[in-house]
């Protein structure tokens, strides 16, 4: 569709739009885990940014991931009002693999895109309006719109509006910004990979030509993509949707029963997770018999539990809930908490 539009003489400038009022939530992520069919992201989004006609986005409901990505392949972005645009890879353990972190930093800047990239976030359209991000937005039908404005800027040529050929706005001093993201990057992701892959993807838009820009952008995308950070990623993403719609074989759903306020509960084992489901409890205001026949084990847990609760409650400011906490190695005494459990 898209070649046809291009290489039709007739046509003097193009629209892409989504479907159903959404421009597109990005690629389908269960196809992931399978070789990829179809064609490839990076030569489409090319082809739409080398047309020599204008190409216009029209941003309903969503542009994320590889939606936004191709959005920044066109060479004008009309967004609705309520729309939303963001670059989410990073919570699958990826990063925005098909330019984004190359074009982004371009146009809107090293901070700017280091914040988007980096969380993930989703900004609305009058947040992607201050950003640069979009050129224009609308409360009215944004097809009708964009086809306005295509018909607007037909004559002219898309040279300068290709966002690959644009240089990276200069910082006074990279170096330190670098630095000081990456810094506070590393203590966020306690370990995670991808969010250190997204700066250095954006340092390499920041200090190299766009197609080496694109090659780093690749080398980086490859060692993320079979991680097995980003397939538990991945999984998460579907099993806090399927949670959403679990329900027990009588029906029960969690999100259609009413909550029974819990004050008592009592964890039976109390190795790595169940102390830290005591100290989840206790800081949520539980009090807890944590319950545990191996005598040595016992003598551990008090120690590390205490000492969790402490650490805990002097990042926060307020006293150790100690007294929240009893301990039992008698099986046989089991309390009639209102929650019972262990790992
Ligand atoms: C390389 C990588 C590239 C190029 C990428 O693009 S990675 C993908 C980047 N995009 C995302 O991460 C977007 C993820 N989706 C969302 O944030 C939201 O689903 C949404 C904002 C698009 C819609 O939200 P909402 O209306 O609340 O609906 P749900 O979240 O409940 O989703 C509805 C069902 O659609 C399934 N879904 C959503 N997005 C994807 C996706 N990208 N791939 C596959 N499936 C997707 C979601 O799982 C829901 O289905 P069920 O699980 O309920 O069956």
């Amino acid at each position: 569709m898209m070649d046809k539009a291009l290489s039709d003489r007739k046509v003097k400038s193009v629209v892409i739009c989504g479907h159903n009022g959404k421009f597109c939530g990005g690629a389908d992520i269960r196809e992931f885990s399978s070789p990829l069919t179809g064609p490839l992201l990076i030569p489409v989004i090319q082809g739409v940014e080398s047309a020599a006609k204008p190409v216009v986005a029209a941003i309903e409901g969503v542009a994320l991931g590889g939606g936004l990505e191709l959005a920044l392949g066109c060479h004008y972005r009309i967004a609705n009002s309520k729309a939303r645009l963001g670059l989410p890879e990073v919570h699958l353990g990826l990063l925005p693999g098909a330019g984004g972190s190359q074009r982004l930093p371009r146009l809107i800047g090293v901070p700017a895109a280091l914040d988007l990239i980096t969380t993930g976030r989703h900004v609305t359209a009058a947040e992607a309006l201050q950003l640069g991000l979009v050129d224009r937005v609308t409360d009215r039908n944004t097809v009708d719109e964009a086809v306005k404005f295509a018909l607007s800027v037909a004559d002219q040529s898309p040279q300068s509006r290709r966002i690959s050929t644009f240089p990276c706005p200069r910082h006074p001093d990279l170096d330190a910004l670098f630095e000081d993201v990456m810094q506070r990057v590393r203590q966020r992701a306690r370990g995670a990979l991808a969010p250190v892959a997204c700066v250095r993807a954006v340092r390499a838009a920041a200090t190299l030509p766009f197609p080496q820009g694109m090659e780093r952008e690749r080398e980086l995308m490859a060692t993320l993509f079979t991680s097995g950070q980003a397939r538990a990623q991945q999984y998460h993403f579907f099993a806090q949707r399927a949670v959403g719609r679990w329900s027990m074989p009588s029906g029960a759903r969690w999100d259609k029963t009413k909550p029974v306020a819990v004050h008592k509960a009592m964890v039976i084992g109390l190795g790595t997770m169940g102390r830290g489901i005591a100290v989840a409890l206790v800081q949520a205001g539980v009090s807890v018999v944590a319950m545990e026949t191996n005598e040595k084990q016992l003598t551990d847990a008090k120690q590390a539990i205490s000492s969790m609760l402490e650490r805990g409650a002097k990042r926060r400011g307020v006293a150790p809930a100690l007294d929240k906490i009893r301990y039992s190695s008698d099986h046989s005494r089991r309390s009639r908490s209102a929650l019972t459990g262990g790992p």
